[in-house]
């Protein structure tokens, strides 16, 4: 058995040991291998990581990346000191209490209670936006500029909300958005959300990053014990090296993943102020390096790219329509559709046409990538306008500043088959676990249904252009574009 002495030897880049529940690890070769970069580990060389490593991981994550001889072995716990800076920016506990889940009327409510509850790192984190916040705010504020045509005395006793999305029959239109490290802010973390999907049959997309593995998502997202169930699907960040990708689209298919998105707006991190501030301060705080949850800047001591400039994220940035064409493959066509996210323009909506996707999702990221990038409400109208072909062979799922069953029933009426939600869902399971998400869906429902019966429709195919008033947002699209020579203005 080693000592905590021994392993506090290797507390450098050259040889580099860390402790994670009870066990000596050297991770020495895959400093630069890390997808948070070296510097996070670096932290920890020689000491206990558990306490870090632990909300952001999910189980068999070791096993996975560290080849057998670099697990070294049980540690005697009586001689590994306790960490030295146990910082609560790290802390997922939640030191205020939420108020009762029955007051929380909407989903603003949920994200005021999440804001004074979770943790300040899991806050910074869920909350923040790229650069000047100008995408995010768009987000919200096209969601405001398009308002309903409501019809009266249409019979609209019953309702139905059922819809296929990506494939799945789901009872709402509504999908939860792939979303990294929910452990950072509740210890069951995405669990949370797969118990929602299940109890509710709405599609999970689970990030590729989840901080609970795909294998136990899967099976929760199947049952939920009284004979319900979701669906599950598998969002990717494709990796730069082919043998991680094609490891990760197998994965998937293993898991019963019904649809593989890929995400394609992220060939670097954005620029996410709130995350990183929180970071530093922390820092400042606390003598030690705090990494940001999830962040570029981190790259920063990454070995330099032999190859030349290539940014060092955890991404490749050399991702295009070509590699796309392997990734079709691999993927294949019985295991569900392939769906591309992040679609922000109608060239590449067309493109992904072109290129044999099955469905687009419509996305900046919540605001999280390009600075000024537009809402998926305008990027839909943009493919109305020059490429309407594409929403005829393909299928459209969008996300971004979705707060309201009004701005899903919008979306619908656009032609989406289905509305993700991000950040609602995080601030649900980071105030109130699993029955926050429960609630969260409940209040999505409960909107849905009200305001359909309010605009005078009886079912989600009954929704279309004439079921909202876009001429705002419409006198902001672009007015031409070279691909499109021939489109006329008008929608
Ligand atoms: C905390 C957080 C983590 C996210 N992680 C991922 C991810 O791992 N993969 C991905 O494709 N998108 C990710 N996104 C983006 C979401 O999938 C989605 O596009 C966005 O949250 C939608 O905007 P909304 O938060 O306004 O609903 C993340 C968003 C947030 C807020």
């Amino acid at each position: 058995m080693l000592t905590g002495d021994e392993v506090g030897q290797h507390n450098s880049r050259d040889s580099c040991w860390v402790i994670i529940r009870g066990n000596a690890y050297d991770v020495t070769n895959f400093l630069d291998k890390h997808p948070g970069g070296p510097r996070s580990i670096l932290r920890w060389a020689g000491k206990d990581a558990t306490e870090e490593y632990e909300p952001i991981h999910p189980a068999g994550t070791i096993e996975k990346h560290l080849p057998i001889e670099c697990h070294l072995g049980l540690v005697n716990p009586s001689t590994v000191s306790a960490p030295a800076q146990n910082t609560s920016a790290s802390s997922t506990q939640d030191p205020a209490k939420p108020p009762p889940l029955s007051l929380c009327l909407n989903l603003h409510d949920i994200e005021h209670a999440a804001s004074k509850t979770v943790s300040k790192r899991a806050w910074a984190y869920f909350h923040s936006a790229a650069d000047s916040l100008a995408s995010e705010r768009t987000n919200a504020a096209d969601w405001a500029k398009i308002s309903f045509r409501p019809r009266i005395l249409r019979n609209v006793a019953r309702v139905s909300t059922r819809r296929r999305i990506l494939g799945q029959a789901a009872s709402l239109p509504v999908m939860i958005a792939p979303a990294a490290l929910a452990r950072l802010a509740h210890p069951d973390g995405e669990l949370c959300l797969a118990r929602g999907a299940a109890r509710y049959n709405v599609p999970y997309c689970a990030s590729a990053y989840s901080s609970v593995a795909h294998g136990e998502l899967a099976a929760c997202v199947a049952a939920d014990g009284q004979g319900r169930g979701g669906k599950l699907f598998f969002q990717m960040y494709v990796p730069r090296a082919r043998d991680e990708a094609a490891a990760m689209i197998a994965g998937a298919r293993d898991n019963g993943c019904a649809a593989l998105v890929v995400t394609v707006d992220t060939p670097v991190v954005g620029r996410r102020e709130e995350d990183e501030r929180h970071s530093l301060e922390a820092e400042l705080e606390s003598g030690v390096y705090v990494p940001p949850a999830y962040a570029q800047r981190d790259m920063a001591d990454a070995a330099p790219d032999p190859e030349g400039s290539e940014p060092r994220g955890p991404h490749s940035a050399a991702l295009d329509w070509e590699e796309l064409k392997w990734i079709r493959k691999q993927w294949g066509t019985q295991s569900g559709p392939l769906a591309l996210k992040g679609i922000q323009t109608a060239e590449d909506a067309k493109l992904a046409m072109e290129a044999g996707v099955d469905a687009i999702y419509l996305s900046n990221h919540g605001g999280r990538q390009a600075d000024h990038a537009p809402s998926a409400a305008r990027t839909m109208l943009e493919i109305r306008k020059f490429c309407p072909e594409v929403l005829e062979r393909m299928e459209v799922v969008l996300d971004g500043g979705v707060r309201r069953g009004a701005d899903v029933l919008k979306a619908v009426a656009l032609g989406a088959s289905g509305v993700a939600l991000g950040r609602p869902f995080m601030y649900a399971l980071g105030a109130y676990g699993t029955e926050g998400v429960f609630r969260a869906i409940e209040i999505l429902r409960d909107e849905i249904e009200n305001q359909m019966r309010l605009i005078g429709v009886t079912s989600l195919d009954q929704l279309n252009l004439e079921s909202i008033n876009t001429t705002i947002l419409e006198q902001e699209l672009p007015r031409s574009l070279s691909a499109f020579p021939r489109v006329s203005s008008k929608l």
